[in-house]
């Protein structure tokens, strides 16, 4: 396959559907060659934002350049980009090969080409072999192969993916999404994935963007996103945070409970301050800590057990590492809990 790699720049895009304001000023570089995930709750805006590219849904208002070309005034089949639905749209009647070679017939490439291309697309997905089956013959994560070779027989610049992994079972879905990340290395095709599963987003993307009500709200590597969110909303979707409200006293988080917690950073105005559960230390009560409190719940996960500890500043959420044998803290236990202050980042609202 011969896809050339374009990078996608996205500058003060605006879409509304009628009087509703579905995307609001949104900016963005993606990389050739990467693969990036827009990721966000139902209803932020993702998929409006991969069929805005894609051409498809009301014309929005700003730029959109694929390999540095305004493309905004061009019909979706001018884009050259390709794009996977959550419902993979096989048509039923139609064999496998017949399936990938459809798009290349639409595309009027010559005939006796057409067949080497459909080939060369089902051996790149692993499905040579059953090629002259029809769709209802395949298992689900067979026919989203299909779906990916019709993609890339038409050698699209630029891979559009809309939550196509969410039809699948739970193991099925962390295969496949393995698959084609190891597809998108192969091609080197700059890929666009659409996903609410942060999970899904941050084993596969090498960046993301997170958007919420239309918004985006960060863009950055998934630790980056992780480690250093930009606001409570990024904190809160990736992974579980403690969000606690305070002030900045003379280099110190003062929560609004009194309790004065270290900081590695002086950032001026911070008002929140964000602690993740493995990052809390516990202790006996007693023992030198930042935080005392009181356990309310105890989970056993296996690896670790998760703690729901009451606090002057509310519940807190602390998973510790299981120990073999060790016993852990009862409910009802008074304890202290200390704060590495390099992993609890500042907010300003
Ligand atoms: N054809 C339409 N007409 C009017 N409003 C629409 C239309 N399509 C989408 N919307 C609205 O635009 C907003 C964004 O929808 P969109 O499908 O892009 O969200 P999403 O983040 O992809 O959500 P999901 O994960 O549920 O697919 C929603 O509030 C939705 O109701």
């Amino acid at each position: 396959m011969s896809q050339t790699k374009a990078g996608i720049q996205i500058e003060d895009l605006h879409l509304s559907f009628g009087e509703t304001k579905v995307l609001e000023g949104i900016n963005m570089v993606i990389e050739p060659g990467e693969f990036f995930a827009f990721l966000g709750p139902s209803g932020s805006g993702k998929s409006t934002l991969l069929r805005a590219i894609a051409g498809f849904g009301p014309t929005p208002r700003g730029r959109i350049l694929i390999g540095g070309h305004d493309i905004a005034s061009l019909p979706p089949w001018k884009r050259n980009v390709g794009m996977v639905f959550q419902s993979y749209a096989l048509w039923p009647h139609m064999s496998v090969r017949r399936n990938v070679a459809f798009g290349l017939e639409e595309r009027r490439i010559p005939k006796r080409e057409i067949g080497t291309k459909v080939e060369q697309a089902l051996e790149t997905v692993g499905l040579l072999h059953l090629a002259d089956r029809m769709p209802a013959q395949l298992s689900g994560g067979q026919q989203q192969r299909v779906a990916l070779a019709r993609t890339i027989a038409i050698e699209p610049q630029v891979l559009l993916l809309d939550e196509p992994l969410s039809n699948l079972d739970a193991a099925l879905r962390v295969q496949m999404r393995r698959e084609l990340l190891a597809l998108q290395r192969k091609l080197g095709l700059t890929t666009i994935f659409v996903t609410h599963d942060q999970e899904e987003a941050n084993t596969t993307s090498d960046r993301m963007a997170v958007l919420d009500r239309g918004v985006i709200q960060q863009i950055g590597t998934p630790q980056q996103l992780y480690d250093y969110p930009e606001n409570a909303f990024v904190a809160g979707f990736l992974g579980t945070a403690n969000i606690l409200k305070g002030t900045m006293q003379e280099g110190t988080f003062v929560t609004e409970a009194g309790q004065r917690l270290p900081t590695s950073e002086n950032v001026l105005g911070a008002n929140r301050i964000v602690l993740r559960p493995q990052n809390i230390r516990l202790a006996d009560a007693g023992a030198d800590g930042d935080i005392v409190g009181q356990v309310a719940h105890r989970e056993f996960l296996g690896s670790q057990i998760r703690y729901l500890v009451d606090t002057p500043d509310g519940c807190i959420v602390i998973d510790m590492l299981h120990s073999f044998g060790q016993p852990p803290f009862e409910p009802g236990a008074s304890i202290s809990m200390s704060i590495d202050s390099r992993t609890a980042p500042l907010l300003v609202d």
